[in-house]
């Protein structure tokens, strides 16, 4: 079942080690069939090396293993969450990656330092709040999912794929696991461009917002012009 979204679940997965997303098997992409319902996702602590399409687990929306032999992603309560709440994306990844983790652990939002920024992200990539300790000892992962899903309360999740978990990491989403891991590339290379942007000239604004919305509208607004129409 879902053959095909198996072996695009799997190669989104095998790009995060490709792409220095991840150490070991810190981080999981899944995507959902919206038809079906039925969400994808890597297996839990899987070397990527040695992961097959046929080690991807189905899973429902209430989290029950409709199909596979291996325990999925111990995150996966986060992403059903967040596929229940944002019907527009189908495709999630999350990882510890280096400077968005280091936002993480600062508890700072990412704001919008540039062009390359705004090109992707539509003003600052938030930081959510820490999680309170009945939300940790409770049920974790979907209270992770929770705290995203209030972060971006009147906010379009398809304007900023993407998300800082306070003192965890990122998680980016797009229309499939494939957009989901390129959010999740550009997210990195803004965090890492934001960090030493400060870092040198203490600019902790982010630019003119005229610029910012230029950008980000001339690929994503409805007049949009980059790229081959
Ligand atoms: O945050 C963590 C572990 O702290 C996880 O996201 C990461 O190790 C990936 O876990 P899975 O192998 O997907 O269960």
């Amino acid at each position: 079942m879902l053959e095909k979204i198996k072996d695009r679940v799997l190669k989104a997965n095998l790009e995060l080690p490709k792409r220095n997303l991840v150490v070991y098997t810190w981080g999981n992409v899944s995507e959902i069939d919206r038809e079906t319902g039925l969400v994808v996702i890597k297996p839990s602590g899987v070397d990527y090396e040695n992961m097959t399409a046929e080690d991807m687990v189905v899973v429902d929306l209430e989290g029950n293993v409709v199909e596979g032999k291996l325990r999925p992603s111990s995150d996966t309560p986060t992403h059903i969450e967040l596929y229940k709440a944002f019907s527009e994306i189908g495709g999630i990844v999350h990882t510890h990656s280096h400077w968005a983790t280091i936002w993480a652990q600062a508890g700072m939002s990412i704001p919008a330092m540039g062009t390359t920024h705004a090109d992707y992200f539509y003003g600052e990539i938030p930081c959510t709040r820490p999680l309170k300790d009945d939300e940790i000892l409770g049920s974790y992962e979907k209270e992770t999912g929770k705290v995203i899903i209030e972060t971006f309360k009147g906010k379009n999740p398809m304007h900023t794929p993407g998300v800082i978990v306070n003192d965890h990491g990122p998680f980016c989403w797009g229309k499939d696991g494939k957009d989901a891991v390129h959010n999740a590339v550009v997210l990195e290379e803004v965090a890492s461009m934001a960090y030493h942007t400060i870092a040198l000239n203490c600019k902790d604004k982010g630019a003119d917002k005229i610029l910012i919305d230029k950008h980000f509208l001339r690929k994503h607004g409805e007049n949009a012009y980059y790229g081959q129409r």
